[in-house]
């Protein structure tokens, strides 16, 4: 059993868990946000600086690296791991969510998805079968089974259809994976309607994988509605495997994941709004390019110790920002990324001393105050 998660700790008054993820590439502690890296890089990061602001397991995608620079040039080059020259765990998703965001630009058939690609419209068929092939090739020590992602919002009989087929790729999934060093994931559908929630975990969960996701939820439903899902589907989560919920999230989607007893979280959001000038503060969200912080000597964030609030002010940072130097988003992108992960280490205190909630109500009062 290559991947296996052993809880150390369960929260006494949520049901938040602290944990170790053992994986071959090494162990990691559980509630873990997971950095994400598309294209084989967590973007303008050195591995050395993903490690620094506390990252140590990263996201990777078969789609992207499928279609560049191909799968079987990762392989050659030695695996994910040595082509991008991270020696932690990876895990790769398996492209379900990508091509089924291409919208008209993809064919769902039981078989597969026809798509185009996003980069030169070149004609791509993705099978269950197919995935496999391509995640083991790329040799992440979690590979996330091919699924369907249905929209939000959708008509039961869609999300009884994805689930439908989601648990007969799992299915195909499971019978072409060979790789012993590489655990694969299902991906539990049924979009926010309880029952189908709770047939899809079933049907999954009797294939037995040795970890899941959590998929079809943060595509634009109300968070609400995110944690009543959450709600109905954890209690029946087998308590010895972990419990991925995909694509979130934001700090308050974090805090309240965990304290339903999610264990793994992966989102763009701290990146990618680091690209566009953004930072998460102890106050909110700061945009520093705005011309308010012009004269602003102070660091980003007055409570943060990361690299850039240690030794550049909102000024510098705005200036860079505005003059496109590459350096601007490079200092954001470490302040957001060191950001979640101390929230994260926040976060697993608190279930240490069985005092998470007090520990919601204190960082979301400021947080959201902002
Ligand atoms: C943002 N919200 C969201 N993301 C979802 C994702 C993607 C999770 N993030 C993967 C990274 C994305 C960038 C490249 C590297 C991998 C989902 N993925 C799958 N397979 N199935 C979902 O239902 C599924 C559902 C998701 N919802």
């Amino acid at each position: 059993m290559p991947v296996k998660i052993k809880i150390e700790k369960k929260e006494k008054h949520t049901r938040a868990r602290l944990g170790k993820l053992t994986t071959p590439h090494g162990e990691v502690e559980t509630p873990i946000f997971m950095p994400v890296g598309t294209q084989a890089t967590v973007k303008t990061m050195t591995p050395e600086e993903v490690k620094e602001t506390g990252g140590r397991l990263v996201l990777s995608n078969t789609y992207h690296l499928y279609l560049r620079p191909g799968h079987d040039l990762v392989k050659e080059a030695g695996g994910l791991h040595k082509f991008m020259n991270w020696d932690g765990p990876i895990l790769t998703d398996s492209g379900g969510f990508q091509v089924f965001s291409l919208g008209p630009l993809r064919t769902i058939t039981e078989e597969g998805v026809e798509f185009r690609s996003h980069i030169d419209g070149s004609k791509h068929f993705f099978t269950p079968e197919k995935v496999m092939e391509i995640e083991q090739a790329l040799g992440a020590d979690i590979a996330m089974a091919f699924d369907e992602c249905a929209p939000y919002p959708c008509e039961k009989e869609y999300a009884v259809a994805a689930l439908e087929r989601t648990t007969r790729w799992a299915e195909r999934c499971k019978r072409v994976h060979k790789r012993e060093d590489q655990a694969l994931f299902g991906i539990i559908q049924g979009g926010v309607f309880p029952d189908l929630r709770e047939r899809s975990a079933k049907e999954l969960l009797a294939m037995d994988f040795p970890g899941y996701g959590i998929g079809g939820l943060s595509v634009g439903e109300p968070k609400e509605l995110m944690y009543e899902v959450l709600d109905q589907l954890m209690p029946i989560m087998p308590e010895d495997k972990p419990r991925y919920l995909m694509g979130v999230g934001s700090p308050d989607c974090l805090i309240e994941g965990v304290v339903r007893g999610v264990d793994m979280f992966d989102c763009v959001l701290p990146t990618r709004i680091a690209r566009n000038g953004t930072v998460f503060t102890h106050n909110g969200k700061l945009t520093v390019r705005n011309a308010e912080y012009a004269r602003d000597f102070r660091p980003m964030d007055q409570q943060c110790d990361c690299y850039a609030c240690r030794n550049y002010s909102r000024a510098y940072i705005r200036h860079l920002i505005k003059t496109d130097e590459i350096l601007g988003i490079r200092l954001t992108t470490i302040h957001n990324l060191h950001f979640i992960q101390h929230l994260m280490q926040n976060i697993r205190q608190a279930i240490r001393e069985d005092r998470l909630l007090e520990y919601r109500e204190d960082f979301l009062k400021v947080f959201n105050a902002g």
